[in-house]
């Protein structure tokens, strides 16, 4: 048997297994580095995260990533540069993180990398009339295994696609394993860029899971911010949107999108979501001259006017749930008192509280699809349209 497999299936069948599950997210911020620890797969999985860093990114790389980020028209040679480039970039950092951590990649069993996500089309957003869903990642797993030696999987977004889904959102494959509570009707609400949530039944019926994007989480807010306060990432703590207040019309506009009343699961991206997505809104509305601190409060409400739509659109006016928050957004106390309001019969928490560190979420998530691909099954999550196709995700990559 060729020397790859070999080490695949020694892996496979370990007692227990390392693997580090790498997120870069739509908001550009760095590389989220999650090493797991896995025993056991499906609803036995139990996953212990042992080390976690987000390696910022320089400015340099999201000026490059930004060159082609959500925009329909690029330079193709930029776009092949990047594939390689982001690859051999995040193996560096993976090598440093494990050599801060003073674990050897001979100690870890697989990489599971997301990559960069850089253009997001379903077929709802694109409307081109005979085209496909579709949805592309850079930094090719190739680069990760050679330069790690690490056993790699990544592209976990193409098959899901192939299999009819929008390759969006993918949570739900790890969400149900590891938070699902027998009892407890539960959301887990993901604060990133785009804001998505997944529903998890009390009563472990699988055929009752689904998730959906909800729009947008943080993308716009930090779009304005970059452009109202130069040198700025994000409003930090929501201090700037706690200044301002909000513009009901324009509010109003910006919610007046099919996104908000297309049935569920949907997903999105900044490829809609975006600065000129508000500007055409505050132009309809007359409410371009808006002071920046009154924009902001009002994006931080339509952040969580949408969140609260999708979930009011799944379950009625008054959802009763316990919301387990995770994402950059949960930082933005803004940000949460606005969906507070919205959802007032919630309660709202953070995967803290099932032992998952809120913003390493999405990284041990490509783990666990990482370890269901290379023990466990694919299985039926959901029902009828909201159905996710049952599948094992990623691509596998070997260092030789
Ligand atoms: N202290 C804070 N105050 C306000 N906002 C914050 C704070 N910390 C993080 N954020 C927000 O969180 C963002 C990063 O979120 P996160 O890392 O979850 O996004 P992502 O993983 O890139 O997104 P996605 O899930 O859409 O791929 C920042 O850009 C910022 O908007
Ligand atoms: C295409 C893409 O990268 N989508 C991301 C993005 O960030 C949040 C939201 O939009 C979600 O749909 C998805 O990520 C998470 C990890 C998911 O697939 O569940």
């Amino acid at each position: 048997m060729n020397a790859n497999l070999t080490r695949l299936v020694t892996a496979a069948q370990k007692p227990a297994r390392r693997i580090i599950g790498l997120m870069s997210g739509t908001s550009l911020d760095g590389l989220d580095v999650a090493l797991c620890r896995f025993v056991g797969h499906g609803p036995a999985t139990q996953v212990t995260v042992e080390h976690f860093a987000t390696v910022p990114y320089s400015a340099h790389i999201r000026h490059e990533i930004r060159r082609v980020f959500a925009q329909p028209q690029v330079e193709l040679q930029h776009l092949t540069l990047l594939h390689a480039w982001l690859g051999s970039l995040h193996a560096d950092m993976v090598l440093a993180c494990l050599a801060q951590w003073q674990v050897e990649p001979a100690e870890v069993d697989a990489l599971a990398s997301h990559g960069q996500t850089v253009f997001h089309a379903p077929r709802h957003q694109h409307q081109l009339p005979d085209w496909p869903n579709a949805t592309l990642q850079l930094g090719d797993g190739d680069h990760l295994a050679v330069r790690t030696g690490i056993l790699t999987l990544s592209d976990f977004r193409q098959k899901h696609v192939a299999a009819g889904g929008q390759g969006a959102p993918l949570a739900v494959y790890g969400d149900y394993l590891i938070f699902s509570q027998p009892g407890e009707d539960r959301l887990l609400l993901n604060l990133g860029g785009i804001a998505n949530f997944t529903y998890l039944a009390g009563s472990l019926n699988a055929a009752a899971v689904f998730s959906t994007d909800t729009g947008p989480g943080n993308t716009l807010l930090d779009a304005f911010v970059r452009e109202l306060y130069p040198g700025t990432q994000y409003d930090e703590n929501g201090a700037l949107a706690a200044q301002g207040t909000i513009q009901p019309q324009l509010l109003a506009a910006l919610l007046h999108h099919p996104f908000f009343v297309a049935t569920l699961p949907k997903t999105t991206g900044p490829e809609l979501f975006n600065v000129a997505y508000v500007k055409a809104a505050q132009a309809q509305t007359g409410t371009h001259d808006l002071s920046a601190t009154d924009l902001l409060a009002t994006l931080t409400t339509f952040s969580a006017a949408g969140v609260a739509r999708a979930i009011k659109q799944a379950f009625g006016t008054n959802p009763e749930f316990t919301v387990y928050v995770s994402g950059g957004g949960m930082h933005n106390p803004t940000l949460m008192a606005a969906l507070a309001r919205e959802l007032a019969d919630c309660r709202f928490s953070t995967t803290a509280a099932l032992g998952i560190d809120p913003d390493a979420k999405e990284a041990v998530l490509f783990a666990i699809l990482a370890n269901e691909t290379l023990v466990g099954d694919a299985r039926p999550i959901g029902t009828g349209a909201q159905a996710v196709p049952a599948i094992t995700l990623g691509k596998l990559s070997f260092p030789a």
